[in-house]
């Protein structure tokens, strides 16, 4: 597989090795042990998840705190979403500080977002499934979030034309991690 750096370090883009042929096409989606060699240490999953959203969908941008911060490794499995890491460590020299990327069933693509990072996405297609795991278990009373647009932040989504949020992002605060 392959791992690309981002310009906010502990962010990685990681390309799994597909194997195709005229059945279709076999990839790893995960190893830990390449996984591990990667980024540098032993990372431990502990849920998988698998969302599947509508056209202009937005989930975000959402973090627990710890002791409940999740790692994710993410990736769009049917269809595309531009998918956004936001840097809120405090002590970040890129605090605040956003990447963004597509993720598609076509790229095959995964973002490795350590914890210390909000995450969102934007469904880009008809519809979309998104698959991650994540390091520590789901956990309501830890979890925040900010708004998408917030201005603080700005983070430049692709132009959709009916952005679709939950009751509960159209109530996300301002841009505060604390
Ligand atoms: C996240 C999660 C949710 N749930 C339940 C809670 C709700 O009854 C229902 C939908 O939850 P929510 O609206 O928070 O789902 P998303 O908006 O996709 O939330 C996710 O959005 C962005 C993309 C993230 O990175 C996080 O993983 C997560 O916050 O599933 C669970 O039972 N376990 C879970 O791990």
């Amino acid at each position: 597989m392959k791992i690309t750096a981002t310009k906010i370090p502990d962010l990685l883009i990681i390309e799994p090795k597909v194997f195709r042929d005229e059945r279709g096409f076999f990839m790893e989606s995960f190893n830990q042990a390449c996984f591990n060699e990667s980024v540098g240490k032993e990372i431990l999953f502990v849920q998988d998840n698998h969302s599947k959203s509508s056209k202009g969908v937005l989930r975000g941008m959402h973090y627990q705190l710890e002791p409940a911060a999740q790692g994710k490794l993410v990736r769009c499995t049917s269809g595309a979403v531009f998918d956004v890491a936001v840097d809120i460590r405090p002590q970040s020299n890129n605090y605040g500080e956003w990447v963004g990327l597509i993720l598609s069933e076509e790229n095959n693509l995964q973002f490795w977002i350590p914890e210390g990072f909000a995450h969102g996405f934007l469904v880009l297609t008809e519809t979309a499934e998104f698959m991650y795991k994540t390091t520590n278990y789901y956990n309501p009373l830890y979890e925040r979030g900010f708004a998408w647009n917030d201005s603080h932040v700005d983070i430049d989504w692709p132009e959709v034309e009916n952005i679709v949020l939950s009751d509960k992002d159209k109530l996300q605060p301002l841009f505060d991690t604390k």
